[in-house]
């Protein structure tokens, strides 16, 4: 998707937060947001996920599922978190049975399995938050917008949603974050922007060395009795909980993960390791 001549401010005579923010957001790119407090970091990330519309400016190529997760997730809804996420689950179009199953899946994947019956407004803020990143992860979003969504999470969850943001990726998604933490997905981010002055600019990245894997073990897990996608089947072997490990070259691993996550119905990954 693209920004041109983005600008937003709160009220006709309140200063522009932003003004003249162009930007390109490729399909499959992980893009970083930086910049100081206040400075239109999260109005910036609003306008991305269409939350919010820009005062001036035009936005194109959004993809038609975009998903967002704020730093702060409205806890206050008369739900349990199961009846919310199978609740969104169906608004995707999903069945009520599948949109269970989903429901049960994103909580048990962040870990928050025990408070499927738990209402909403009882949840403290950690596992809110995981329930934040379950609904936006729900339709396989085209577009992912995390603002600040690791904060709050325990450290296994925050794990898993970086898992998330490569699954989001190699399955083509645009996935645009901003994080307090300069080490958050160190390494990955295919382009690094800063908020500054009103204007966003191309920040230089800080890129730490990572040595290139030379291959990657994936554990993903199919539909009942479902074979792996053909040409995949070759190098599976069961996995001893359950589904399939799939060792594939590190450069062929992006193309795999896409070949799982798309095909119909898709794989659940459940981890990806990179073996040296
Ligand atoms: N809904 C709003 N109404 C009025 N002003 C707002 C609103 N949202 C943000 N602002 C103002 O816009 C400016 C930028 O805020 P924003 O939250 O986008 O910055 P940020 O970079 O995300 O900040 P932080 O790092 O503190 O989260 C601030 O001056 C803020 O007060």
């Amino acid at each position: 998707m693209r920004l041109t001549g983005v600008g937003r401010r709160y009220g006709r005579r309140r200063p522009w937060v932003l003004r003249g923010v162009t930007a390109e957001l490729p399909a499959g790119a992980l893009v970083r947001v930086e910049g100081g407090n206040g400075g239109g970091k999260s109005t910036l990330l609003r306008i991305v996920a269409g939350i919010d519309t820009p005062t001036e400016g035009r936005i194109e190529g959004r993809p038609p599922r975009t998903a967002y997760v704020p730093e702060r997730f409205p806890a206050a809804l008369p739900l349990t978190a199961g009846a919310y996420l199978t609740h969104l689950g169906r608004m995707h179009g999903l069945t009520g049975a599948r949109a269970a199953r989903r429901a049960a899946e994103g909580l048990e994947r962040f870990g928050a399995a025990a408070y499927a019956r738990t209402p909403m407004a009882e949840l403290s803020k950690g596992t809110s938050q995981k329930v934040a990143v379950a609904q936006a992860l729900l339709a396989g979003p085209g577009l992912l917008v995390l603002d600040e969504a690791w904060t709050g999470l325990d450290a296994p969850a925050r794990a898993e949603l970086d898992r998330a943001v490569a699954e989001r990726t190699a399955a083509g998604g645009t996935v645009v974050f901003v994080d307090h933490d300069p080490a958050r997905l160190a390494g990955l981010p295919d382009a690094h922007y800063r908020v500054r002055g009103g204007t966003l600019e191309a920040a230089a990245a800080h890129p730490v060395p990572r040595p290139r894997p030379h291959a990657v073990r994936i554990h993903a897990a199919g539909p009942p009795g479902a074979a792996p996608p053909p040409g995949l089947a070759a190098g599976a072997e069961p996995a001893p909980d359950g589904g399939v490990l799939l060792t594939v070259d590190a450069a062929r691993s992006d193309a795999v993960l896409r070949e799982l996550l798309t095909a119909g119905p898709p794989w659940h990954i459940r981890s990806v390791e990179e073996l040296p």
